[in-house]
């Protein structure tokens, strides 16, 4: 049994007219504990409606996920999410945006000063700790993802669902925050979905490499496995045989789907 299995699940959105918009069509995917797979397609395709079918943000038309074994039907503590844009709330300090969540997860089972500990931890993790007293519009946007996947992971959930979270970061904060994730994963071992338009993201920190094909009624296309060992460091690997591979058969992948579309319209 798998741990996260998607299990030819579909959505549609009523569209104007009466009409229907079928978005996405009987994906399938299992998801191992413990794996790291980046979503990769097109703009549009539906990559964030399967982030928010498996966090529980968006019913599913057709077929279910399911999270070690049970249907996933409402949003809970045991699927974080992290979006491109932060959303910590701004009239809360850092520490207390984390705190929020961990009340939540962990109000009745860690003591006060366990979740003090707890919050400061995580804070620490992602190097965000001597910021614990300060207001989101105090920090940079990189400072700010970091927040959220503070503020994420201190809810220990099962599911770490990043939805494009370095999107809008410089290429180099960009570089920072993903040796962060990696060390995160490497460190805690969680699950992790990550969704990016970055081919060399998706090559650099994926186990397997989702590729959705072009919408409307997008699926799963092709499956990547990337063979490169950890901990994995991007200069070294740039030249390394199997993530230039690995990259060719992405960008294959996704020209091949646009020149498809270009060709139908
Ligand atoms: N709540 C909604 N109601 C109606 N249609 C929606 C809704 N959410 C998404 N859609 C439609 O679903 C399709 C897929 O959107 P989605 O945001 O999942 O794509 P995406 O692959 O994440 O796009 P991008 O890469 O540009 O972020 C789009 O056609 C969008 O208009």
């Amino acid at each position: 049994m798998s741990y996260l299995k998607i299990d030819h699940a579909g959505k549609t959105f009523p569209a104007s007219g009466g009409r229907e918009n079928v978005v996405l069509q009987d994906v399938r995917l299992d998801i191992a504990k413990g794996e790291f797979v980046s979503v990769i397609g097109h703009s549009g395709c539906g990559k964030s409606t399967l982030l928010n079918m498996i966090a529980g943000l968006t019913e599913t038309t057709s077929g279910g996920i399911i999270l070690e074994g049970r249907e996933v039907n409402a949003p809970g503590p045991d699927r974080a999410v992290v979006f491109q844009n932060h959303s910590l709330l701004p009239w809360l300090s850092v520490y207390d945006n984390v705190k929020m969540g961990v009340q939540k997860v962990f109000g009745r089972t860690k003591t006060k000063a366990e979740r003090h500990d707890w919050i400061m931890q995580n804070l620490d993790l992602v190097q965000m700790g001597h910021a614990a007293h300060k207001r989101p519009g105090e920090l940079s946007g990189g400072m700010k993802q970091r927040v959220g996947i503070a503020r994420a992971l201190a809810m220990e959930p099962k599911l770490l669902l990043l939805d494009e979270p370095f999107g809008a970061l410089d290429a180099l904060t960009r570089a920072h925050l993903q040796d962060a994730v990696m060390e995160i994963h490497a460190r805690l071992g969680n699950t992790m979905i990550m969704i990016t338009h970055d081919v060399d993201e998706a090559v650099l920190l994926a186990d397997r490499i989702v590729m959705l094909t072009n919408g409307p009624a997008a699926t799963v296309g092709e499956v990547l496995e990337v063979p490169l060992a950890r901990p994995r460091d991007r200069i070294r690997l740039a030249s390394h045989p199997d993530y230039v591979r690995a990259r060719e058969a992405v960008l294959r992948f996704l020209y091949e789907r646009h020149r498809f579309v270009e060709a139908a319209e």
